[in-house]
């Protein structure tokens, strides 16, 4: 219990930017600290927003004209035409079946073409899922292990409140979610199957990943060994150029976002501040999470895919070290150190591992190693054979 308040309260300081500015701007623009959840309030007590306050364009409305953000794109999702079901009124989900059958539906030249063939779409409500155990808790909702009564097809139901996704402003942020997740298909991106609602919830039908987040693993069996960690490394080095070379930025990698599978399989997850960029034109929105930040981030600069890749450095200082390598009390302190470019590293740090680190932490997005690099650096190839 202690220990889960305390993995609790650590991850607070590492929400994503846009959480906190989010939660601040609907302070100051409703001036209704109220109803802020007490995790973000402490957020707001001990560290200040910085950057841009983000402003959600939304309207409430706009959350329900989610299900028509895919008509005339070619998705093909299928209205629901079930009069008997009371609780859902509209769902277009894709079937849980699509997992068996990988396919590649985003062109690397343009982005994503939301051309999805689904094997099986059909229309789905609650009542086609067997309810099981809760699997988390987010900030819009709670996730629960599912079966799907007909096919016995195991998944995660991600169930999120309207009222809360309304209240939050965040029907961009979700409606990007699932464009994006719901485009992609690569085996270490936790993949979306669809989403339906009804009168109080949006629902996401996601691949189950049984092990759970990547951070709690951290916090409760330490840092990894350069095995496991160079082999989660890789994996996320393959999720990453599959999102790149489709134009897509994830912009927050962390181990909050990384959910483990059979096998020490691991997916990126949480696509929520992704953006589809196919133009490559530069980005300046400021997103991510503190200690994960590059400094063309910090500083306001423009930027591109690379700041991905200096959260692969810095996810990969946190896998073996169990800290990210900036991190200190305050935020001004933490980006004063990126900026500097004050990396330190521990004795157990082997010379592979930290020329690899070096490597990604380049202060100049363009002088950092390529992903395809990545995945043939000598601490990945040592270590590949134990994997
Ligand atoms: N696909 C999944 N398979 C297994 N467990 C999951 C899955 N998705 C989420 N979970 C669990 O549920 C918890 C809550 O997930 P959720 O994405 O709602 O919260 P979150 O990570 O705080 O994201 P957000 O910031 O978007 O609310 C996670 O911490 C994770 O343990």
């Amino acid at each position: 219990m202690e220990h889960d308040s305390r993995i609790q309260s650590q991850r607070a300081r590492r929400d994503s930017l846009m959480q906190r500015n989010m939660l601040l701007s609907m302070r100051l623009n409703h001036n209704n600290a109220g109803h802020i959840p007490s995790k973000a309030k402490a957020t707001l007590r001990t560290k200040a927003p910085m950057g841009k306050t983000w402003r959600a364009t939304n309207s409430p409305q706009r959350l329900m004209s989610m299900k028509n953000s895919s008509q005339g794109s070619g998705w093909n999702y299928q209205r629901s035409t079930d009069k008997n079901s009371h609780d859902t009124e509209n769902a277009r989900v894709l079937s849980p079946h699509r997992a068996q059958h990988p396919q590649i539906r985003a062109s690397p030249k343009r982005g994503i073409r939301p051309s999805l063939s689904p094997i099986k779409a059909k229309s789905m409500s609650l009542d086609d899922f067997d309810i099981g155990k809760k699997l988390g808790k987010g900030k819009f909702g709670r996730v629960y292990c599912v079966r799907h009564k007909k096919t016995g097809f195991i998944c995660a139901l991600k169930a999120m409140e309207k009222s809360e996704i309304v209240h939050y402003n965040v029907q961009k942020q979700i409606r990007r979610e699932v464009e994006i997740q719901s485009s992609l298909n690569h085996p270490n991106l936790t993949k979306l199957y669809g989403f339906f609602h009804d009168e109080k919830r949006v629902y996401l039908v996601m691949e189950y990943l049984i092990n759970g987040e990547l951070y709690k693993r951290l916090k409760s069996h330490g840092p990894l060994n350069d095995i496991l960690a160079s082999f989660y490394v890789y994996q996320m080095a393959d999720a990453l150029d599959f999102m790149h070379q489709r134009n897509i930025i994830h912009r927050d990698i962390k181990p909050e976002n990384i959910l483990i599978g059979f096998n020490n399989v691991i997916k990126l997850t949480d696509f929520g501040w992704s953006v589809n960029n196919p133009h490559n034109v530069k980005r300046k929105t400021l997103c991510g999470t503190i200690d994960y930040l590059s400094p063309e981030l910090i500083c306001s600069r423009e930027y591109d895919d690379k700041v991905d890749i200096w959260a692969l450095g810095v996810l990969t200082y946190e896998l073996i070290t169990n800290s990210p390598p900036f991190e200190e009390d305050s935020d001004a302190l933490t980006h004063k150190r990126i900026v500097k470019g004050d990396l330190r590293f521990p004795e157990s740090v082997s010379s592979d591992a930290r020329d690899l680190i070096l490597k990604l932490l380049k202060h100049k997005p363009q002088d950092r190693i390529l992903l395809k690099d990545v995945k043939k650096h000598p601490w990945i190839l040592k270590n590949r054979p134990f994997w």
